[in-house]
């Protein structure tokens, strides 16, 4: 075998960006493999939320490469309080939306609650549904440790896992809303569940409110991508609630949502205008009718 020299050795990835997932050349839908290159070029990445066809079209336009079809729907688009009593047919009809709405985004869709805990059988059946039904390219779980027989069988199966540790929404009732990782016990814990996931075959990991120098180690220990969430700058991507980053939720928003636009106040206004055009006679107009 002749040696290569390091000036020879063919590039395994374009020096150029062109295969960056934002801002890049790619034109047809991401996939997984994508994901896991991109990690390999130690590039960060953005993902949002998305819950209806129209404003994942929106995000997909933009170059967003990542949309989650979060269950946190429930609060943020079906007007539960939290996301316990979210379903799996509503994750169904979510995500299928997003999918449809979208043409070259990854779509993760969100497990709710009571979708997967019963065990690996279930989860397979609850991520089969996504994949079939909604035609998602991952799913994503809450849990490390807990939850890793969960992953490994669904990968074993040909679902990528995107996995979720730190605080898990879905445990509100026993864990509060709290940052997790705090002290040396929770931060090996938090380690832990982190190897859990990567050895059970997570494609990637969100770190959701952990503090940020234990989620720059935990991003500096995996091989899979981390996506924070109140996690600091220093994992490889970061995700947001679109309605909280738009600034349309209403009512207290997490610390750690940065907010880009304020959508309440400009569809509030828009709505008010209407409203007196109407009740004041000024709309229709003749160019509005039809004779
Ligand atoms: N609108 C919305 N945004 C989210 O980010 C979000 C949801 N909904 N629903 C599902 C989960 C729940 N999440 C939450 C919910 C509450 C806090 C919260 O109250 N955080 C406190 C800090 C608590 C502490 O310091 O211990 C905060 O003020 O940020 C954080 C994340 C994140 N997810
Ligand atoms: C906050 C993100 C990670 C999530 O799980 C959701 O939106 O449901
Ligand atoms: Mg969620």
């Amino acid at each position: 075998m002749t040696q290569l020299s390091a000036a020879q050795t063919p590039q395994r990835t374009p020096a150029d960006g062109s295969r960056a997932l934002y801002g890049g050349k790619i034109n047809r839908r991401i996939t997984v493999r994508d994901i896991t290159a991109a990690k390999e070029r130690g590039e960060k990445w953005p993902m949002l939320t998305a819950y209806d066809a129209m404003t994942a079209s929106v995000f997909d336009e933009s170059g967003i490469p990542v949309m989650l079809v979060g269950d946190s729907a429930g609060n943020c688009h079906l007007g539960y309080e939290t996301t316990v009593p979210v379903t799996l047919d509503e994750m169904t009809m979510l995500s299928a939306a997003v999918v449809r709405g979208t043409s070259r985004a990854l779509i993760v869709g969100d497990l709710p609650f009571g979708s997967y805990q019963e065990g690996p059988v279930q989860a397979l059946r609850s991520a089969t549904r996504l994949v079939k039904e909604a035609g998602v390219g991952a799913v994503k779980l809450e849990g490390g440790e807990r939850s890793h027989r969960q992953i490994e069988l669904l990968v074993e199966s040909g679902i990528p896992v995107m996995a979720h540790i730190g605080l898990t929404p879905q445990s509100v009732n026993s864990m509060g809303y709290r940052v997790q990782g705090r002290g040396e016990e929770a931060a090996q814990q938090l380690l832990r569940d982190a190897k859990a996931v990567q050895d059970a075959g997570a494609f990637a990991v969100v770190l959701e409110l952990v503090p940020a120098e234990l989620a720059a180690e935990v991003t500096r220990t995996l091989h899979i991508p981390t996506v924070g969430i109140g996690a600091g700058p220093d994992t490889d991507a970061q995700v947001l609630v679109w309605t909280d980053m738009l600034g349309l939720t209403g009512g207290r928003v997490p610390k750690f949502v940065k907010q880009y636009a304020d959508l309440r106040k400009v569809m509030g206004d828009a709505a008010k205008a209407y409203a007196e055009d109407v009740v004041g006679g000024t709309f229709p107009q003749d160019e509005h009718s039809v004779h």
